[in-house]
């Protein structure tokens, strides 16, 4: 078993859980209550790069990151920092996360919030709006092609956003397919957690001219941003570097200050 695959074995157990506790209709109902989400589309295509900072207590590949005892504290350094939009990591058997660190930090901050999370079932994207999401990372390396299809259709019919993350080129084609407008290259591969830097420069160029390009993981400072621009990226998702960084809002604002540089390379669209 890959460590994709063993991550969504107990996703879906507690999903199966959740769901026997609290049932599809009432979350459905609920999310339809909560106010709007966010238009998350015009803060990406923002002339700058941006940058997208995530609260991550602890990875698969290195254990626990930070402590982060008050999500929200963070999340509003991030937002006093700079940043365009905030990712919480809501998985809780390998990242320590939750949908209780994710409502801190929706209570917290005004920008854009993305819940980043395996998202398998319908389920878990109507109870993300529930909780105030405004953007949801579905990974093509976790669905089939017709899954990926109707969880992006579900996405979207709720006003959200999805931010659709790939690793390889066929991936990549698959998301096009499916019609994403916003495509995350994750230079992790989530099955052997090998991070390659590269990966961003070999699949961006060959996506379409209006699609929003991210660049996902090992971002550990404005050098590394100014090279994500250079190859095509709108914005960067960081999380590592900046839990572990001791002042996270000067963090933030280093790398808002490196995509917003005059001689920062420009997103492309
Ligand atoms: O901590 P990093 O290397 O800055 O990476 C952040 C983010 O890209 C990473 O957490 C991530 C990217 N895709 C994911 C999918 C699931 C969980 C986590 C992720």
């Amino acid at each position: 078993m890959t460590v994709l695959e063993s991550i969504l074995e107990g996703v879906r157990e507690d999903l199966a859980a959740r769901e026997a506790k609290l049932p599809f209709a009432v979350v459905k109902e609920q999310a339809a209550k909560a106010s709007p989400p966010l238009d998350v589309l015009s803060v990406l295509r923002g002339p700058n790069v941006g940058v997208i900072a995530e609260v991550k207590r602890r990875s698969p590949s290195k254990g626990a990151l930070a402590e982060i005892p008050e999500p929200a504290e963070l999340a509003s350094a991030y937002e006093a920092g700079g940043a365009s939009v905030i990712s919480v990591l809501t998985e809780q058997r390998r990242f320590g996360g939750s949908l209780a660190d994710f409502d801190a930090v929706r209570r917290a901050v005004k920008i854009p919030l993305l819940r980043k999370d395996f998202i398998v079932s319908p389920y878990q994207v109507h109870e993300a709006r529930m909780h105030g999401a405004d953007v949801v990372l579905l990974i093509v390396a976790a669905l089939e092609q017709n899954a990926l299809v109707s969880l992006l259709d579900r996405v979207e019919s709720l006003g959200m956003t999805a931010l659709v993350e790939v690793h390889t080129a066929e991936e990549a084609d698959r998301a096009l397919e499916a019609g994403s407008s916003v495509i995350g290259v994750n230079a992790r591969n989530l099955h052997t957690l090998e991070v390659d830097k590269d990966v961003f420069g070999r699949i961006a160029p060959g996506l379409p001219f209006e699609t929003i390009k991210i660049a996902e993981s090992g971002v550990t400072g404005p050098g590394d941003l100014m090279s994500y621009a250079g190859a095509g990226a709108d914005a960067v998702l960081v999380g590592e570097s900046l839990v572990t960084s001791g002042d996270p809002k000067a963090a933030v604002n280093k790398l808002v200050t490196a995509g917003s540089h005059p001689a920062c390379p420009r997103p492309s669209r």
